[in-house]
């Protein structure tokens, strides 16, 4: 997840390849709680591993489930065996349900069906929930539910039902606070259903209908047909007994699936590729969202679907204006408020007054950061009509503020695919942590860009003049690759002395493919591999460094390393820390700093930087070093050390590394073309 203030999408041009979808949080613990309470196995495959889902799993187990493995492992299945309906007389326990209302509603509803002597807890903002709705619904049958702290509100304990004064008559339950009242009344009185049908009523009109409809279709795997009479009764049939499918899949999130379908709607297909394949949600799908397919279609879409899968390209192109009543689909429409960029013509989405109600006032927000990217945007007080820029050049490069909605982060990311090749900022970009975590790295892998679209910052000087530390910290705060070009050159040096090579122009070929036949890998917490060893200390020593600046001015080296350091340029940006980052191996770079600093600075920070790593080092001695070094650096043949003729210099030797890391930071956003207000 990208926890930087904002995020710069270079313009992209193509898509293909395959996305797997995070699983749904509310299919996932229905699964879990039904696999619980049936009798057998159940394998569930995909299931979300989340706060949520965890403390569904930790309860479980207390009540006697087995689960293996212990806990969600990615690409593996997990195993539950259930209770087969019953549990052992005077089980107890107290359960701790976190923040997660798909948890602690449905299991409080089986408990209390069950019997027992539990607790069940969770953190403070669990016991501002409504629960009273649920819990009155459930005394009716004659369920023990007595409240720990406020009435209406969890903490609860649950004793032992007492059915013998309940009559047939129908169980009743508000509608229209949550759905989720419903549900558990659903997954929970199957097990009371062996020799009697049981009615439940809604009370009110029903909200959240696509919710209650995964229920149904769920029951309905595990055994349980339940009669829906108009979303208004719903009769589990006598004779009902929960019994595991064997093996399930959790689908995807069918409104995560909206931006990879329109990606592949909007996007030019990547050569070699046919469109974007996205893992996870078919178009059978029992979620509600999975409509948007067809407003996709309805705009030129193609979509072809199987079990699980949808492979989506581009069809009618540009795509086909639409008007369309989303009233059925009002999260996955905004992702349409962005393909209406792309469209030839008006697009009015209609009946989303919802909107206004979300995590921000949606039609506001889509309205306004529509029109900073070119758009003409008219809203009602539930609709909005979007005409694109009338051509490329009526495109304008915004920052897109997100509003903490993670939507609208997902959705605007598909305004990096405008003709006029703007880059596009999406301020606050871990705000997609709520649905989807790692949407732009998945984003990011089946996007494709011309290499020369992808910004790099090059950060060149001399040795111990804060280059490492500069560019490390400025590629954290733009969510931009970190190249470390200085590392290849040390592993070079290091596998040549192994190797029992003497670093010496007569062996320089041999350096070279010994260099290239070696497995290299820098792993996102900055540790260096070679051949799966970890040699991030071993080439950090004055030594190593030495050994380095002797094979870096090899020419055969240096070449053997040009294509793993361009491998470096991706999505969505890189910063390249080295000698020759400006003048050789970037030289097109939209910015190129040299770093320097006074030789007696660079040897006291170089010697403080060695001693806390708990490595040797000798003032007198790293003076000589970096002289030599630099000597050896500046006037060698090949890729010398100089400024690039376009550097910007910096002279780093009195101010702090934060200094130098903004001083590149506003280089940086001078060459933005977006308002100055949202640099950060
Ligand atoms: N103003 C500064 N800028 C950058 N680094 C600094 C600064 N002041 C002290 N340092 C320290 O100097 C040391 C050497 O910096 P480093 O980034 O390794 O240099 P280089 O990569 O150019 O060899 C680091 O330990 C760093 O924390
Ligand atoms: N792009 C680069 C990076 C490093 N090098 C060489 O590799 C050596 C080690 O690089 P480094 O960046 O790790 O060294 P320090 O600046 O940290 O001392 C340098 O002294 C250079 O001789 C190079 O030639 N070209």
């Amino acid at each position: 997840m990208y926890r930087t203030a904002f995020l710069d999408l270079p313009a992209l041009a193509t898509a293909g390849g395959t996305v797997s979808l995070p699983g749904s949080k509310s299919i996932s613990n229905r699964v879990l709680l039904l696999a619980a309470l049936s009798q057998g196995t159940t394998t569930i495959q995909d299931l979300l591993d989340s706060d949520d889902t965890r403390v569904m799993l930790a309860g479980l187990k207390q009540l006697g489930c087995t689960i293996t493995p212990d806990a969600v492992t990615p690409g593996q299945p997990i195993a539950v065996t259930g209770i087969g309906g019953r549990l052992p007389a005077g089980t107890a326990a107290t359960l701790f349900l976190g923040n997660a209302g798909t948890a602690m509603r449905p299991l409080t509803a089986a408990l209390a069906v069950l019997g027992g002597n539990f607790e069940m807890t969770g953190v403070p903002r669990m016991y501002e929930r409504p629960i009273g709705d649920l819990v009155d619904a459930l005394r009716q049958l004659g369920c023990q539910i007595d409240y720990l702290k406020d009435a209406g509100f969890p903490p609860l304990k649950i004793g032992q039902p007492d059915f013998s004064a309940w009559s047939d008559a129908p169980i009743q339950v508000r509608g229209d606070v949550s759905s989720q009242f419903l549900t558990a009344l659903l997954m929970a009185l199957p097990l009371q259903a062996a020799d009697k049908a049981i009615t439940i009523e809604v009370v009110g009109e029903l909200i959240s209908k696509p919710y209650i409809h995964i229920t149904l279709e769920l029951l309905a795997r595990f055994g349980i047909q339940v009669h829906n009479e108009n979303w208004q009764r719903f009769v589990i049939p006598a004779g009902s007994r929960y019994q595991s499918p064997g093996a399930i899949h959790v689908e995807a999130d069918a409104s995560s699936a909206s931006y990879f379908i329109a990606l592949g709607a909007l996007a030019a297909a990547t050569p070699g590729q046919t469109g974007v394949r996205i893992l996870g949600v078919g178009k059978d799908s029992i979620q509600g969202d999975i409509r948007f397919v067809e407003a996709a279609q309805a705009m030129g879409a193609q979509v072809e679907s199987g079990p699980n899968w949808l492979q989506v390209g581009r069809g009618t192109w540009p795509l086909k204006a639409i008007d369309l009543d989303c009233n059925h689909i009002p999260d996955a429409a905004m992702t349409l408020g962005v393909m209406a960029l792309y469209a030839d013509g008006t697009t009015t989405l209609r009946n989303i007054a919802s909107w206004r109600v979300k995590e921000t006032d949606r039609i506001a927000a889509m309205a306004c950061e529509l029109r900073k990217l070119g758009a003409t945007v008219e809203e009602g007080a539930d609709y909005i009509r979007i005409t694109p820029p009338a051509s490329a050049t009526g495109w304008k490069a915004a920052s897109i503020h997100t509003y903490d909605d993670h939507r609208v982060a997902m959705c605007f990311a598909l305004a990096a695919f405008n003709p006029a090749g703007l880059p596009v900022r999406i301020e606050d970009p871990q705000c997609v942590g709520k649905t989807f975590p790692d949407f732009f790295e998945s984003l990011f892998a089946v996007c494709d860009t011309p290499a020369q679209q992808i910004p790099v910052i090059c950060i060149d000087g001399p040795s111990g003049s804060g280059k490492g530390t500069v560019a490390a910290q400025v590629a954290e705060r733009l969510g931009y690759r970190l190249l470390d070009s200085g590392a290849l050159y040390r592993i070079t040096g290091l596998v040549a002395t192994r190797a029992g090579m003497a670093l010496e122009a007569t062996n320089a070929e041999r350096i070279a493919a010994l260099i290239a036949a070696q497995q290299l890998e820098f792993t996102s917490d900055q540790r260096v591999l070679v051949n799966g060893e970890d040699v991030s200390l071993a080439i950090r020593t004055e030594e190593a460094g030495m050994n380095a600046s002797k094979v870096s001015a090899f020419p055969a080296v240096r070449s053997a390393l040009v294509g793993v350091q361009h491998a470096f340029r991706a999505l969505p940006g890189l910063v390249a820390d080295g000698r020759d980052m400006g003048t050789v191996i970037f030289p097109h770079a939209p910015l190129k700093v040299y770093l320097t600093a006074s030789v007696q600075c660079r040897a006291e920070r170089r010697y403080k930087q060695l001693i806390s790593k708990g490595l040797p080092a000798n003032m007198q001695a790293l003076f000589a070093d970096l002289e030599a070094r630099d000597a050896r650096d500046m006037h060698r043949a090949a890729a010398p050390l100089k400024p690039a003729e376009d550097a910007l210099q910096l002279d780093n030797s009195t101010g702090t590394a934060e200094e130098a890391v903004q001083q590149v930071m506003d280089w940086w956003a001078a060459r933005q073309p977006f308002a100055p207000a949202a640099q950060g």
